[in-house]
């Protein structure tokens, strides 16, 4: 560990005080190039467990399943019929239909035999045959229940690195994708291999989806935050972002990387070309692994701003593998096809070198491979039907009718908090959310203080109880401290909003009545 910890100090010193060290082969976790002593990793991360707070699925989302089970046994015992979930992005759960192209191709390769069937002809469009077709010829022996290379399919990684190409218009490598089971678990290995110990730092948005800050807790590090600016729209200020870095460091934190989530979970922005630019010069000035957490890319619903991946800028800016370690994360959860359950995604690893990649594939492969069902999904996403396709019309027409949609009931439910006595809310010109913030009287404070819970916990159990709504209170993605917001989705279905805008417009003013100072 000298012989590391010197090499280590050497490239430090080499590249000057203030930037962090290149990850290199000696300064990834020396848990992931020890891998046999899982056991001991194991027990650290029960340990961890413990520590680790998930907001998403926290206090409130319990008491909202007991009510559930309430409203079940006795109907009529509570002010409303349905509990509402508007804590989790998760789309299907309310109702959203999933796109039928990757059903048909899904449930095809999922059981060829009905492939060569005269009916099938009749149930499945002619390119949802043809595409299980091709996908099954990139499979070994058309297996599609043995496991795959670690890394997932090469067919399939070679088409998603085919879309990444044709999104961006700068070349994209399959070896460089690692298809997972959904982002998360991307994220942890990247956490894995990043973290060494409690010295080590990441940098994390706040407001910021609770999976960094849960994923940090597990692996032993420090979550370095720095404050996104309401006043701005959520504005990812790089000066901020630096004022956070040289705080760290001077407290002998080793910031090794910075999360950037495009579109902002909770908060809704979309960051601009401009900004982008000025983040992947930082973190090639100070060394920072860049990840680019781009899981809500097809979610854009203001005409001003488009999704540029962090990929295409640091491209763009003639930044290349030498210039900048950047690992982007993908989903098959969100967009417009939010098929969280199958558990697909991938994680896009370029500028690192050859032996840290190595250990990246070996925390990789530990997991033996992920799911085949959802490595198909993210290929599909990656690569979904084009103009002239059979089945382009109906695919254009679903994938359209739910963005559409999704961005009216966002604009509905911000001008419906916007209307709202001491509410304010940004605009959500992406993802699934809005994150107004509560202006609450003191009255209400003191109340909640009682209550020995946080003023935006006060309100969202209160909200629950008179409404059903389940939302997410802001101190679960962290905020400017006495600031208090919750988080929303824009979910429910369209023809539910003007209800649930009602039943929350009526008991915001009860609630400001009762704690009017
Ligand atoms: C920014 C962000 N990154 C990664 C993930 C993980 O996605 P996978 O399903 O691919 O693992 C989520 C899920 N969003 C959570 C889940 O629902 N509501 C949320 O805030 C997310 O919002």
């Amino acid at each position: 560990s000298q012989l590391c910890s010197s090499s280590a100090a050497a490239a430090a010193s080499a590249m000057g005080p203030t930037q962090s060290p290149p990850v290199t082969f000696d300064s990834i976790n020396p848990k992931v190039l020890k891998l046999l002593l899982y056991t001991c990793t194991l027990l650290l991360f029960i340990i961890q467990v413990l520590k680790c707070e998930y907001a998403v699925r926290g206090e409130i989302v319990s008491h909202a399943q007991r009510l559930q089970q309430e409203l079940q046994t006795k109907p009529g015992s509570r002010p409303f019929d349905e509990i509402l979930y508007c804590n989790i992005g998760n789309p299907q759960s309310l109702g959203q239909q999933p796109i039928t192209f990757f059903r048909e191709v899904l449930a095809l390769c999922d059981h060829p035999s009905i492939l060569d069937k005269s009916e099938t002809h009749a149930l499945f469009s002619a390119d949802a045959i043809a595409r299980a077709w091709q996908i099954l010829d990139l499979i070994p022996g058309r297996a599609g229940g043995a496991y795959s290379h670690s890394q997932g399919i090469k067919g399939l990684r070679d088409a998603i690195a085919a879309g990444i190409a044709a999104r961006d218009g700068f070349p994209a490598n399959a070896d460089d994708i690692f298809l997972t089971d959904g982002a998360s678990p991307a994220v942890h290995m990247m956490m894995q291999l990043l973290i060494r110990s409690e010295k080590d730092g990441i940098l994390c948005p706040i407001p910021q989806y609770p999976l960094y800050s849960a994923s940090i807790a597990l692996h032993g590090g420090s979550l370095v935050p720095y404050y996104l600016n309401e006043a701005t729209g959520w504005g990812l200020e790089v000066s901020e972002v630096k004022k956070q870095l040289e705080d760290a460091r001077s407290k002998g934190i080793a910031v090794r990387a910075i999360a950037v989530i495009n579109p902002g979970n909770p908060t809704g922005q979309v960051l601009a070309e401009e900004n982008q630019r000025e983040i992947v010069e930082f973190c090639k000035k100070e060394g920072l692994v860049l990840l680019a957490d781009e899981v809500y890319q097809e979610n854009i619903y203001v005409d001003n701003k488009k999704f540029n991946s962090f990929k295409k800028i640091a491209r763009s800016m003639g930044y290349g593998e030498k210039d900048i370690s950047l690992v982007s994360f993908q989903s098959v959860s969100k967009g417009y096809h939010g098929e969280c359950g199958k558990r697909g995604g991938y994680m896009e690893v370029t500028g690192f070198s050859a032996d840290v990649r190595e250990q990246i594939y070996k925390v990789a492969s530990v997991n033996l491979c992920s799911n085949i069902s959802g490595q198909i999904l993210a290929s599909l996403v990656m690569n979904p039907p084009k103009v002239g396709d059979e089945s382009y019309e109906s695919f254009i027409a679903e994938k359209n009718g739910i963005l559409s949609s999704l961005a009216r009931r966002a604009k509905a439910l911000e001008d419906a908090f916007n209307s709202l006595e001491g509410v304010t809310c940004n605009k959500a010109e992406g993802a699934m959310y809005l994150f107004p913030r509560l202006h609450l009287p003191q009255k209400a404070i003191e109340a909640a203080k009682a209550a020995n819970v946080a003023p935006d916990a006060f309100y969202a159990r209160r909200l629950l109880d008179a409404t059903g709504i389940v939302v997410v209170p802001g101190s679960g993605f962290g905020q400017v401290p006495g600031t208090w917001h919750f988080r929303c989705t824009i979910l429910p279905q369209e023809d539910k909003i003007p209800a649930i805008i009602s039943r929350l417009k009526a008991f915001h003013e009860s609630f400001m009545e009762e704690f009017h100072d």
